[in-house]
């Protein structure tokens, strides 16, 4: 399928240098403080993608028994899922405590094991998962980092088992190298020492993403929908 990113992209374009201006002088926060400090306002934020929420559920396969969650956050994208398959075991990891304890005050009778970590650095379980899903989570980290996870994510799956992205998506090169730009302009402004995850926008291109999953060893990289700016990808770990 070939899907629209952003349906007037020079307006959008437009709108991002001017908003990219405007904050220019606004310090970079950590990312767990980042959604921390806003967990009050943040389910009301993220209503955005309430279509896609309730869309995610038509991607996971019926013979889907068990999911890993990474960047579960509040658990926002598990409503739709529990809701089509309430005996579903999923793990989800997640470097926010405070968010983690939403997730746990709505899902806690669930068939979930919560983590609270960096997915880089937790072990996944080997061939342990039908699926992995991730939303709006990636787009905060740099190719050479999501090299490595989108391999781990392979890994964690069984075979035939599926990984399915949804999130913040270039709409064009430009967009991908302003916003990295940015980002380590204000990195070095706010002295972050390499490696210390900042709550910044680096999304990549459509073409630069599923590039990415085909190095990573996944043959079949299916592009799904966009939903208000969310585009879902499907990536299958063959047999
Ligand atoms: C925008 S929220 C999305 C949460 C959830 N998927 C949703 O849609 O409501 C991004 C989440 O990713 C988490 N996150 C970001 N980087 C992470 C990392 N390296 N390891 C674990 N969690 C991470 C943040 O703590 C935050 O909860």
């Amino acid at each position: 399928m070939s899907v629209v990113i952003r349906e007037d992209r020079g307006q959008y374009m437009q709108n991002l240098r001017d908003w990219l201006e405007q904050e220019k002088d606004v310090p970079l926060e950590e990312m767990s403080g980042f959604f921390k400090r806003r967990i009050g306002s943040y389910e009301e934020q993220m209503q955005t993608w309430k279509e896609a929420y309730v869309r995610i559920a038509d991607w996971i396969g019926s013979d889907t028994k068990s999911i890993l969650d990474l960047g579960c956050g509040t658990g926002l994208e598990l409503e739709s899922i529990f809701r089509k398959y309430p005996h579903i075991c999923v793990t989800g990891i997640d470097m926010c405590s405070t968010m983690l304890e939403q997730l746990e005050r709505k899902y806690g009778k669930k068939d979930i094991k919560l983590i609270c970590g960096d997915y880089f650095q937790e072990p996944f379980e080997a061939a342990g998962y039908d699926m992995v899903i991730s939303f709006e989570s990636l787009h905060h980290f740099l190719p050479e980092e999501k090299r490595g996870l989108f391999e781990k994510i392979r890994a964690a799956l069984r075979p035939g088992g599926k990984f399915l992205e949804g999130d913040y998506i270039a709409c064009c090169e430009e967009e991908e190298v302003l916003l990295r730009r940015e980002c380590g302009r204000k990195r070095k402004a706010g002295g972050i020492l390499e490696g210390q995850f900042v709550h910044f926008d680096i999304p990549l291109t459509l073409e630069h993403e599923t590039e990415l999953l085909r190095q990573a060893g996944f043959s079949q990289v299916n592009v799904l929908d966009c939903i208000e700016g969310a585009t879902f990808i499907e990536a299958v770990k063959h047999s």
